[in-house]
């Protein structure tokens, strides 16, 4: 199998395991993946739940269609993360419900938006980081992303839902669900009396892992 016939396949598959798993509802959602000839990308509209390995989006390191269905409004997020972080090789972008519900809250640190709760996020995203609203597809929210993407793998979109990055689309995936927990985690918590952990223990997983 050739590492593009490969990649094709990777994406349909996981594109069905998140939604199957209640991450994203109806036709939300993008996913890309680099490849050599430059990305493979969902087509807009689609559902990822029910992706056609043949129909994906395959798009030049530009975003120029070379074959398959018109890809996502959102490639320019997709590409601002790729152009920040040279070692990303996948993004995946859900409307998932605690993150997103966590982007529609006032008040978050727009560099540190989830408090150091548990290891995980702080060892897979480092901090998150959080851009204000700008219309789903705008060239603003590309340029949102783009400011952050150096600093963040892990973004909350306001009013919106969260992208995150991977050095692969497995680990893309891994980094999304550990998002989507924390941003759970922290909105369950609100308003009781919780132990954060120690600024010092998150600069020490930060060091060993960020
Ligand atoms: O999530 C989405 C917009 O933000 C879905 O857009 P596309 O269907 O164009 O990928
Ligand atoms: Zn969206």
């Amino acid at each position: 199998m050739t590492p593009l016939a490969l990649a094709r396949e990777q994406m349909v598959t996981l594109g069905k395991s998140m939604f199957d798993r209640g991450l994203t509802p109806g036709a939300s959602a993008n996913i890309s993946i680099k490849v050599e000839e430059g990305f493979l990308m969902t087509p807009t509209g689609s559902c990822i739940g029910f992706l056609d390995a043949e129909t994906l989006s395959l798009l030049d390191e530009n975003g120029n269609l070379i074959s398959g269905d018109k890809p996502s409004k959102e490639f320019i997020l997709h590409k601002a993360m790729y152009d920040q972080r040279p070692d990303a090789g996948a993004v995946i972008h859900l409307h998932s419900t605690w993150s997103t519900a966590l982007s529609c809250k006032a008040d978050l640190n727009p560099d540190d938006v989830i408090p150091p709760l548990t290891p995980y996020l702080i060892m897979r995203l480092g901090r998150i980081g959080l851009v204000p609203y700008f219309p789903p597809g705008a060239a603003e929210l590309g340029a949102a992303v783009r400011e952050k993407a150096a600093a963040h793998a892990g973004i909350l979109m306001a009013n919106h839902g969260p992208i995150v990055s991977g050095k692969d689309l497995i680990t893309a995936m891994f980094n999304m669900e550990e998002l989507e927990e924390s941003a759970k985690l922290m909105l369950l918590l609100e308003g009781k009396n919780v132990n954060p952990l120690a600024e010092s223990d998150r600069q020490e997983l930060l060091a060993r892992f960020g």
